[in-house]
């Protein structure tokens, strides 16, 4: 039996996908899968029963995951799977920036009891009045899952789309509009576009990067929105460009002390992937990846360790083997096979930066191989899977 715990709430379709191999815990310290979302677990200890770390959703900042890797532990997140969520709030944030919605909304709340509101409405609407975004020109900064679906869906509002992403995947330039721009380097987009959406994942080099420099290549009155993460934008120079208007308005999913409440500032409480359809699908393809990896040790969508699969574990067992991706560990394992009297009947090993993955098939039940291989220098985790 497997146990499971649950950091932030999951979608009940998703927690569904368990099978009667599963029970949810509360204990932290006794599950071998634990779903997450945005909770933050950099300073959690991890018991040595967890396996799986499953994040329902894309951004995985909130997870220390090279400590991780180093205690074995797998760390998975679902691409994709909230993308179309954020894009439709992008579209809206885009919206709400070109046309002051939120302030006529707010007025006609404030004048709700007014027996005239609808004459004077007449009048006062000219205060509300905006712009389209028909004609414009949108950068998008990462052209991922969410930034490909920004670009194209723009396209279709009639804007002029550029795009900035100096590691694009096949996958997405396939699916990329053949009318985006494609921009080659950022600074392009800083200086040629009026709305500026950036959809990057918070590293090291990214964090920061809309700053009181990159503001200064930019038009005068041009909209920045940020859905991807609050480290992205330089916080205090965001709001020094907002006060003296060089910024027309920053939409952003991430609500600070510092710039909630700024004028010209509007800020969601991180709603991108709240949505059911976005939450369901993460949900969905969080469990899948626990349970295939704990009931086949099949790895998919990993952000730790490679992406290995061999299908559906047969009668014998299987041996899934997390180690560092030094040389002679693969000679090292056939070697104990072999010395034991063991046939292997499939093999697999992927790598990834510092660390690799072997999945071995045996016939038999493989007794004393993960004693035996957990004492190989470079090995970090060893499972039997009967
Ligand atoms: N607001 C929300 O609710 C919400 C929801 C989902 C994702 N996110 C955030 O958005 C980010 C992007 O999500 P995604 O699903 O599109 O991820 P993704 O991994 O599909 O796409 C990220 C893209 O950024 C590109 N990239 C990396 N470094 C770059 C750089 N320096 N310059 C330009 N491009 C760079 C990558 O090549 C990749 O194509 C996530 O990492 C997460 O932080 C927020
Ligand atoms: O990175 C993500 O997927 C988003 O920021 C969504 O986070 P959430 O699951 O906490 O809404």
């Amino acid at each position: 039996m497997y146990k499971y715990n649950c950091l932030n709430p999951i979608a009940q379709i998703g927690l569904e996908k368990f099978d009667e191999n599963f029970v949810k815990t509360e204990n932290i310290g006794e599950a071998d899968a634990i779903l997450v979302r945005s909770a933050g677990m950099h300073d959690m200890e991890f018991s040595s029963n967890l396996k799986v770390i499953a994040r329902a959703g894309a951004g995985v900042n909130n997870i220390p995951l090279e400590k991780c890797a180093e205690q074995g532990i797998v760390v998975f997140n679902t691409p994709g799977a909230n993308a179309n969520g954020v894009k439709e709030l992008v579209i809206a944030g885009m919206l709400l920036a070109a046309r002051d919605i939120i302030g006529g909304i707010n007025w006609v709340q404030e004048n709700e009891e007014d027996g005239d509101i609808a004459k004077i409405t007449e009048k006062k609407k000219k205060v509300f009045a905006g712009t389209e975004l028909e004609g414009k020109k949108l950068g998008v900064i990462g052209l991922g899952a969410i930034g490909v679906m920004v670009a194209n869906t723009a396209t279709h509002l009639g804007m002029e789309v550029y795009g900035y992403d100096p590691y694009v995947s096949v996958d997405s330039a396939w699916r990329l509009s053949g009318c985006i721009h494609h921009a080659k380097t950022v600074d392009e987009i800083y200086k040629e576009c009026d709305y500026i959406t950036i959809h990057v994942p918070a590293l090291e080099d990214t964090k920061g990067m809309i700053n009181r420099d990159s503001i200064s290549l930019m038009k005068k009155n041009v909209v920045i929105l940020n859905f991807a993460r609050d480290l992205l934008v330089n916080g205090e120079d965001m709001v020094d460009a907002l006060v003296s208007g060089r910024v027309k308005c920053y939409v952003t999913d991430f609500p600070t002390h510092e710039i909630a409440g700024v004028k010209g500032a509007i800020v969601i409480p991180h709603l991108g992937a709240s949505t059911e359809e976005s939450e369901d699908n993460c949900a969905k393809m969080a469990v899948r990846e626990a349970v295939d990896y704990l009931k086949n040790g099949n790895i998919t969508n990993s952000v730790n360790y490679p992406d290995c699969d061999m299908g559906v574990k047969g009668e014998g067992a299987r041996i899934t083997i997390l180690h560092r991706n030094i040389p002679n560990m693969l000679g090292q394992f056939t070697a104990f096979f072999a010395k034991a009297g063991m046939n292997i009947s499939l093999m697999a090993n992927k790598s990834k930066k510092e660390y690799a993955y072997t999945m071995i098939d045996v016939e038999g039940a493989a007794e004393g191989a993960e004693d035996a291989i957990a004492q190989i220098e470079g090995v970090l985790k060893v499972r039997i899977i009967l």
